[in-house]
């Protein structure tokens, strides 16, 4: 990575610089169990950090206020969740230090990777930690809440259940099975809004939470997660509702993908292999066909420190 291309501005200015890297999740289960009375869906998700990822170059200046700028253009507003994470944080303490933020995403956007909603805890998480700011890990929990469902999953990352609304976080421990080492995720050309897919849930869609209780015993024994502990409730409608993604399964299935689920709210779909060589055929026709493609791994970012599973 070349850190000098993700932060352009930092070489004009001489303020202190801070630069972070913010990994996209997929979702090995999503269980929707029913909807609340305040709107959102009760959940129980199985979600993993991977290594894809946006940068976040984090600049101090001598003005009272947060600028920031994005290679997507579309995404350079107050609006983007980077501004709001830091201005939460700003206003809890009562800060007046300038910041200019530099996002660098390379994480496809409306995607159903939650990349949003990393960069919004890696904001968190950058500032309490560079600037040295007396805020705990359960106040930057409650900030990360306000700002969305998946949001405090980054705060910790690796492999978690989340429950609630996807809020309430239980990290676990996992055996990554050898045969799940290669992920590949395969994006049609569309974004989806993950509020629309809820809205289109059917009663028919929710389960008791079993899937994602299944899993979480069999990453913690030998025996092992295998694909087919996999599950989304959003896919069928997803499927339906989108051809482009139901087009995309079908491609990957033909060229010889084992299977095919569909990560958060989609469009992205993901399939796992144990070699690269099993992956790479799949990989160069989907690329062929013009799909956005990305081989990754699963990864546990704690402490700055990857490992691999
Ligand atoms: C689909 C997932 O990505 C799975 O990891 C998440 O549940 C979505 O997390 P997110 O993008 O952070 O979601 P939010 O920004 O909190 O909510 C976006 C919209 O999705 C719907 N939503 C979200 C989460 C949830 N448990 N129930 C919902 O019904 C609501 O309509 C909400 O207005
Ligand atoms: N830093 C950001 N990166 C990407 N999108 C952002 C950001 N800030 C605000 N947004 C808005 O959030 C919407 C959802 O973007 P995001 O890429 O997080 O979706 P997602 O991968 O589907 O997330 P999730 O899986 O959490 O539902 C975008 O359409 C965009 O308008």
């Amino acid at each position: 990575m070349n850190q000098s291309q993700d932060c352009p501005q930092q070489q004009a200015t001489s303020g202190k610089v801070c630069f972070v890297q913010s990994y996209a999740k997929i979702n090995l289960t999503l269980d929707v169990l029913g909807k609340r009375a305040d709107g959102y869906h009760e959940l129980a998700t199985i979600m993993q950090t991977i290594d894809l990822y946006d940068t976040l170059c984090f600049t101090t200046t001598n003005e009272d206020r947060i600028s920031m700028s994005c290679n997507r253009t579309e995404l350079s507003n107050d609006n983007n969740l980077v501004v709001r994470a830091a201005q939460a944080l700003r206003q809890k303490l009562g800060l007046r230090q300038g910041l200019t933020i530099e996002l660098n995403k390379r994480v496809p956007v409306a995607a159903g990777l939650g990349g949003g909603s990393s960069n919004a805890a890696a904001t968190l998480l950058a500032l309490q930690r560079w600037w040295q700011l007396p805020v705990s890990m359960q106040e930057l929990w409650e900030i990360a809440a306000s700002l969305g469902s998946d949001v405090p999953f980054f705060l910790t990352g690796g492999l978690a259940l989340c429950e609630g609304r996807g809020e309430r976080i239980t990290p676990l421990a996992a055996h990554w099975p050898a045969a799940m080492r290669w992920l590949l995720l395969v994006k049609p050309a569309i974004g989806v809004s993950t509020a629309t897919v809820f809205r289109n849930l059917t009663s028919s869609d929710y389960t008791n939470g079993a899937w994602s209780r299944a899993i979480e015993v069999a990453l913690q024994t030998q025996s092992g997660l295998q694909a087919s502990d996999l599950y989304n409730s959003l896919e069928r409608g997803v499927l339906a509702q989108y051809p482009e993604v139901a087009q995309a399964r079908q491609e990957m299935l033909d060229a010889g993908a084992p299977y095919v689920r569909l990560s958060g709210s989609g469009p992205t779909l993901f399939s796992t292999f144990a070699t690269l060589t099993e992956a790479a055929p799949v990989q160069q026709a989907l690329h062929t066909q013009g799909y956005e493609v990305y081989l990754t791994r699963a990864i546990n970012p704690a402490n700055n420190d990857i490992t691999y599973f």
